[in-house]
């Protein structure tokens, strides 16, 4: 019996992060390493030619399969079998270490861009990113061989905005690149007209369609202290923080302050303590189990830094926070996407 040449196989490349799955199916792989292969869909069984088969044994093979066929010059073959046929969606997911995730125009990618080889596109209006951009943070050369490495990937992500957990904006379309995130940097434009109600929507996205979000360490960037807008706006920053007229020149401290005390200290559920940072009565920790946990009830930033990614002003003290989250979760295991 003679078979032909087998066909090709037929490989598709993917970027690293793709999850295959079987259109509204099982996931059949998560191909997070370079190299990992899943094999989707077999090929058929080849045809075989029945031309030096003696006579008794093409007879034989003949009665077996009724997937015979004669050619013109009375050369028996079976017909091959068409291979297997799927219909699969293949997800991606980057493979990141620290995510940047900020409202539309909050200077995400001319951060990735400050701080890496990368060269995301910036422009002054919203939406200027459409797809995740990757940049590598190098080690931290202040550390010698065999101590702990800082290098990281960085994914700047397309801008959030209200809603986006629904699908407005980009939408669900992005937030999915932060499961395997271990950090998250939260670029806040200081020279907003209300920074603090833009780091909570931001923040309150993430929980909305992913609490577990909100677990992980996490540094605020106050981002564009080059303009004098931050340092100079009169009007009160939220109706809690109120700033008379001789103290308007401390507002980035006081923006600092405010996004600071927004959650609870680690391994400290803020429903365990009778009184918030600001001597409220909160609800009791019974309360807040039975209901949703609120944005007071997530761990506190690790630290919330002011800089000016543009003019290169605070990157220093910025890669440094960044890199002390990284260290603290350097052991731990990522979550299963
Ligand atoms: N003055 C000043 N402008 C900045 C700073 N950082 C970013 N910008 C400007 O802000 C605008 C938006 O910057 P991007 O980096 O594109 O913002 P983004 O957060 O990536 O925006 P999206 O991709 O739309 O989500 C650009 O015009 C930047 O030049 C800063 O530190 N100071
Ligand atoms: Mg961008």
């Amino acid at each position: 019996m003679h078979s032909g040449f087998a066909g090709e196989t037929l490989r598709i490349p993917v970027p690293v992060g793709t999850v295959v799955k079987r259109k509204k199916g099982a996931v059949l792989a998560d191909l997070t390493h370079p190299g990992d292969e899943v094999l989707v869909a077999r090929g058929g069984q080849g045809g075989i030619s029945l031309i030096d088969v003696p006579e008794y044994k093409r007879r034989k093979a003949m009665a077996l399969s009724p997937n015979i066929m004669r050619d013109a010059s009375d050369k028996v073959l079976t017909h091959g079998q068409p291979g297997e046929e799927v219909s699969l969606e293949l997800i991606l997911r980057v493979v990141a270490d620290v995510g940047l995730v900020g409202l539309p125009n909050a200077g995400k990618s001319t951060l990735l861009s400050a701080i890496t080889l990368a060269r995301p596109d910036i422009a002054d209006y919203p939406f200027t990113t459409l797809m995740p951009n990757l940049g590598r943070l190098g080690g931290d050369p202040a550390l010698g061989a065999l101590q702990f490495s800082s290098e990281a990937t960085l994914a700047d992500l397309p801008g959030l905005i209200e809603g986006a957990h629904l699908g407005k904006g980009l939408g669900r379309n992005f937030l999915r690149h932060l499961r395997r995130t271990r950090v998250i940097v939260h670029v806040v434009d200081a020279a907003a007209d209300d920074p603090v109600h833009d780091y909570k929507i931001v923040r309150e996205e993430l929980r909305m369609y992913n609490p577990q979000y909100l677990e992980r360490p996490y540094v605020v960037v106050l981002n564009k202290i080059d303009l004098p807008k931050v340092h100079f706006n009169f009007k009160s920053l939220t109706s809690n923080y109120c700033l008379p007229y001789f103290e308007a020149h401390d507002r980035l401290s006081s923006l600092a302050l405010e996004i600071s005390s927004i959650g609870c200290e680690e391994g400290h559920d803020k429903s365990a303590s009778k009184d918030d940072l600001n001597g409220h009565q909160v609800s009791s920790e019974a309360e807040v189990e039975g209901g949703e946990k609120e944005l007071g009830d997530y761990p506190r930033p690790q630290a919330v830094v002011a800089a000016s990614v543009l003019r290169h002003i605070g990157i220093d003290e910025m890669l440094k926070e960044i890199r002390a989250a990284l260290r603290k979760c350097f052991d731990h295991k990522l979550p299963e996407p």
